[in-house]
């Protein structure tokens, strides 16, 4: 029943949750992190997901991606449902059809900018496509840094080593956990507009979660949690507006 009701969605959402829990611990200690979370993704489109600190914000992206499996409840990408894969089919599904963009950026400080945004195709051991790479190294504006370790790149730099490396697999969808936190504004601002324009140019499909109120209107969707449920979704947002909606959800 769950399945089919996604199945009808399949064709807009990219990935779907059905009735998802997410309970951290047991007895006394034990948080529900997610109370019973259905939502779906939609494909080709850039989604921002918001809410006050402790709403479940990252628990939702970590089971969207198949980082964390839901206490019960599904996940849905590519009409199979995450929450019961097996670990390495998992871990090959997330590296074939996911990318990620972290606050922290996550590069390997041992490699070049260029061996970090092609590290997806050796660690899956495929042919990197040259010119597909020249494109996301062109796009993300690095041609000139490509053969820097990330030391010696700013942090606006190294996100964007980061969205070109989450891009050059050409996913299905790209994950970003508040991928602007640890910038100053105008890095920041470069940052989104990179996956906006992923987005429009690529139609890629982008899931972000934020804090930033500025940052949620680059997107063409805000979803609201609060408490671990989903309380609002909010077409083609203004900052005003999603400013507000955050103060009334107490964040
Ligand atoms: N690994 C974990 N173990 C125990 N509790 C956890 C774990 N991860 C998250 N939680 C709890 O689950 C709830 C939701 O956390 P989550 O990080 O998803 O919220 P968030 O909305 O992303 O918060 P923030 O905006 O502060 O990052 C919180 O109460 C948190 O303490």
């Amino acid at each position: 029943m769950g399945r089919k009701m996604w199945v009808m969605h399949g064709d807009v959402d990219v990935v779907g949750l059905e009735q998802v829990v997410k309970s951290y611990g047991g007895g006394l200690a034990g948080v529900t992190a997610l109370r019973g979370v259905s939502v779906g993704f939609r494909r080709g489109a850039f989604t921002a997901v918001m809410g006050p600190s402790g709403s479940g914000k990252s628990t939702l992206l970590h089971c969207a991606a198949g980082l964390d499996r839901p206490t019960s409840g599904s996940v849905w990408l590519a009409g199979r449902d995450l929450a019961r894969m097996p670990e390495p089919e998992l871990t090959e599904l997330r590296r074939r059809e996911m990318g990620f963009v972290f606050q922290a950026f996550n590069l390997v400080e041992s490699l070049t900018a260029l061996e970090n945004i092609t590290l997806p195709f050796r660690l899956s051991g495929t042919r990197a496509d040259r010119a597909w790479v020249r494109e996301v190294v062109a796009r993300t504006g690095l041609q000139e840094r490509v053969r820097h370790r990330p030391a010696a790149l700013s942090g606006g730099q190294q996100q964007r080593v980061a969205i070109a490396r989450a891009l050059v697999t050409r996913p299905e969808i790209v994950f970003a956990d508040e991928p602007t936190g640890a910038l100053d504004i105008e890095s920041g601002r470069g940052v989104l507009r990179l996956l906006r324009e992923a987005v429009d140019d690529y139609g890629q499909s982008v899931v972000m979660v934020t804090h930033d109120a500025g940052a949620a209107e680059y997107a063409d969707e805000v979803v609201f949690l609060a408490d671990g449920r989903v309380v609002d979704t909010v077409p083609h947002p203004s900052a005003a507006a999603v400013a507000r909606r955050l103060l009334g959800l107490g964040g």
